[in-house]
């Protein structure tokens, strides 16, 4: 707070007064957020116009009332390469099919079994051995039905009934579907059509062979994965360890639970980061709720057995921010100390010790998402094994004002052409634009025009 303020007192009375302009973080519910971006209504409505020439001659470095610039801090697409280079990934374990989602196989995966295992009717209907008609049993015996095997020889020019996934018995050379067949009154099928060789049998190995590789080592565990998995013969999966992370939610004004009052406020942090960190493939625990206590974070930090740390709030330099200090204390290395991106700026990387890592995430709640998407998520994409996909890209819907320095991380929702639309309430302090978004643009400094490309975040 202040810098807008702080230059406007400087500002000698012969300059004439320019009209009452909005300071850095006055704004909450005007034009100006607390990114210096002026962008927006008192909803946060991204504008156009005569607006975003206010926008423009705001944001100009000569202006008394220029946004603060990001000095030192580390541009935005360094500091992501700095965290998906600072660990390497876990080592593996064996899981469960049933608790393996998400992780990343530390082997390929390798057929245990042919698939299918067996000949394998496609169809209900009836087995069949050469050129009908055919001769079916009498009446009474024994269908060919899935999950028992053992069916006997079927002798050239008889047939017998099946179910489909039933064991094809030996010597048959076709199922006919029960639609396209008829029996005749002295008991004798007939085919309404040409009935080919083969037809309607699925043969032992079609799919793979045992010993075949059906997903290299690498590849992310998900539901179809799973499917496959049990299909060839697995009852759990060698996968790359899920780091455990622990959070750390910092800040005296936060409440648990009810409503928000006396200045107090509900902590929007810890329930939205614990089921975020298991999306990027973290194991994270309880949130714990430290208050503004410099010793408990120095005791929580040192105590930590987590591989990663994730605090919020703090990060800057007011009274009862501790992080840095802290980190000071404990004799860590900073390997991000401040990004150039709004919101988020104050976001930092440190390393307590080998394979002991911090993120702390700025207290804003959307600085604290940005903070997530810019350091939690490559760091963990590195330690789960999770490789990086192409970045995603989209064309913007409509223009989006630009920090002067710094590039600005923008919720947006794709309109039904496949473009995207920056979404309203995107303050730093709100997630209301957050929850309705499909995305994250990554907006360069200065802006980006209507109809160019920008990369886009995935949320979970
Ligand atoms: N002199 C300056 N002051 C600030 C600057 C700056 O550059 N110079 N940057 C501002 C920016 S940008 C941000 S972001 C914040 C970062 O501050 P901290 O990480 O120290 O966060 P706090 O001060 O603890 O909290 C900031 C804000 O967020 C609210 N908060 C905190 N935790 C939560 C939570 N779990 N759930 C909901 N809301 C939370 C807190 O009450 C504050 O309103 O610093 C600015 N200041
Ligand atoms: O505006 Mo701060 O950038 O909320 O991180």
């Amino acid at each position: 707070m202040g810098t807008a303020r702080a230059a406007q007192a400087t500002r000698g009375p012969s300059v004439p007064a320019p009209a009452p302009a909005p300071a850095y973080d006055d704004f909450p519910f005007t034009g100006i957020d607390d990114t210096g971006i002026d962008d927006t209504d008192d909803t946060g409505v991204v504008q156009n116009g005569k607006d975003r020439k206010r926008a423009r001659d705001m944001t100009a470095d000569d202006t008394p009332h220029a946004p603060h610039a990001s000095h030192g801090a580390t541009p935005w697409p360094a500091a992501r390469a700095v965290a998906a280079e600072a660990a390497d990934a876990l080592p593996a374990e064996d899981r469960a099919l049933g608790d393996a989602l998400g992780q990343v196989l530390a082997e390929s995966l390798v057929a245990l079994t042919d698939l299918p295992s067996f000949d394998t009717s496609a169809m209900d209907g009836w087995a069949v051995s050469g050129p009908g008609p055919w001769k079916l049993p009498p009446p009474g015996a024994q269908d060919v039905l899935a999950g028992r095997p053992g069916a006997r020889p079927l002798r050239d020019g008889s047939a017998v009934r099946i179910a489909t996934g039933a064991p094809v018995p030996p010597g048959a050379t076709a199922v006919l579907r029960s639609e396209h067949g008829e029996v005749t009154v002295k008991g004798e099928l007939l085919a309404a059509r040409h009935v080919s060789h083969g037809q309607d049998i699925r043969p032992r190995g079609g799919e793979c062979r045992q010993g075949d590789e059906l997903v290299p080592a690498g590849t992310l565990v998900t539901p179809a994965l799973l499917g496959l998995a049990a299909a060839a013969g697995y009852d759990d999966l060698t996968v790359v360890r899920r780091p455990r992370v622990e959070v750390l939610v910092l800040g005296d004004e936060l409440l648990r639970e009810g409503l928000p009052e006396g200045g107090l406020i509900r902590d929007a942090l810890g329930p939205m980061l614990g089921p975020w960190l298991r999306a990027l493939g973290a194991e994270p625990g309880e949130a714990l709720c430290l208050g503004d206590d410099e010793d408990a974070l120095y005791e929580a930090l040192a105590a930590s057995t987590a591989d990663v740390v994730v605090t919020t709030g703090g990060t800057a330099s007011g009274p009862v921010d501790h992080v840095h200090p802290t980190l000071r204390r404990l004799g860590a290395e900073l390997l991000v100390d401040g990004v150039a991106v709004r919101p988020g700026h104050p976001m930092l990387l440190a390393r307590l010790g080998p394979g002991r890592h911090v993120v702390g995430l700025p207290g804003n709640p959307l600085a604290a998402v940005a903070g997530l998407l810019t350091l939690a998520e490559p760091l963990l994409r590195g330690l789960t094994g999770r490789v990086p996909g192409e970045p995603v890209r989209a064309v913007l819907a409509e223009s989006v004002s630009g920090h002067p320095a710094d590039t600005r991380l923008v919720p947006v929702s794709y309109d039904g052409a496949g473009r995207v639309r920056p979404l309203r309430f995107h303050g730093p302090a709100m997630l209301r634009g957050l929850a309705a978004a499909d995305g994250m643009a990554v907006v360069p400094a200065g802006g980006a025009g209507r109809a160019a490309e920008v990369q886009v975040l995935g949320l979970p």
